[in-house]
């Protein structure tokens, strides 16, 4: 039996861009049978720890998502199920009650900075692309979307960025790069990338 469900992964740095594509990609194919996903849906439920101790959490680094909630969704999505994704408060360091019926349009795009970095998520992917931005253009455009999108303020962004977000690109996102089919330069904005993915998509719907 076909697969209906395509997997297509999309990774790379904090702030390289990902979550850009990804929506520029779901409002120019303007089809039902696109949607998208993001990897920070799945960081760990931490519910039981003080709004204090949630800052001190390292959240680039592997442990700190539901990886196996993760791929059970991929798994089922490819099976042709509907599955509750939940829906992630980065305010509260924390998902909220609610989640999302996420449905198995024929591709989902998931976007997250550790897809490509343990054999059992990327093994999952159809498709694997990683935004590859220079990271003193991640940081600029971390710094700037924190403040104004997560609640952060300058010190905390920057403190981060120095003891967790720095240090876990170089130890698992940096080297995840080379297990992507294709490699994206210049960001979320590079029109000829977001030319040829959207022809490869419009194919796959065309298939089905
Ligand atoms: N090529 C680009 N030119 C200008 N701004 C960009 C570009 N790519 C991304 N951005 C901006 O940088 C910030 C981070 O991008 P985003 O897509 O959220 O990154 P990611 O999902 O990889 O963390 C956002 O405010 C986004 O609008
Ligand atoms: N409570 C949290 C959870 C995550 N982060 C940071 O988000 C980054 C991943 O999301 P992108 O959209 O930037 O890819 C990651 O680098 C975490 O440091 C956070 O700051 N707080």
């Amino acid at each position: 039996m076909a697969q209906n469900t395509i997997l297509v992964g999309i990774a790379g740095a904090s702030a390289s861009g990902k979550s850009l594509l990804a929506q520029t990609l779901i409002k120019e194919l303007q089809s039902e049978q696109v949607c998208v996903i993001s990897e920070d849906s799945y960081y760990k439920d931490q519910s039981h720890l003080t709004m204090e101790e949630r800052t001190k959490t390292n959240y680039d680094h592997p442990d700190s998502l539901d990886h196996e909630l993760m791929i059970k969704h991929m798994q089922e999505l490819k099976l042709g199920t509907t599955v509750p994704v939940p829906v992630y408060d980065y305010s509260i360091h924390n998902r909220r009650s609610e989640t999302r019926a996420v449905k198995p349009t024929r591709v989902v795009l998931i976007e997250g900075i550790l897809l490509l970095a343990s054999p059992a998520v990327r093994n999952e992917f159809d498709l694997k692309f990683y935004m590859d931005t220079p990271l003193d253009i991640c940081l600029l455009r971390r710094l700037q979307r924190d403040i104004i999108s997560r609640g952060r303020d300058m010190d905390s962004v920057l403190k981060q960025y120095q003891e967790t977000v720095r240090p876990m690109f170089m130890q698992f996102i940096e080297p995840s790069r080379q297990y992507a089919d294709l490699i994206i330069p210049h960001g979320g904005r590079n029109r000829i990338a977001i030319d040829l993915i959207k022809t490869k998509i419009r194919s796959l719907i065309e298939k089905h």
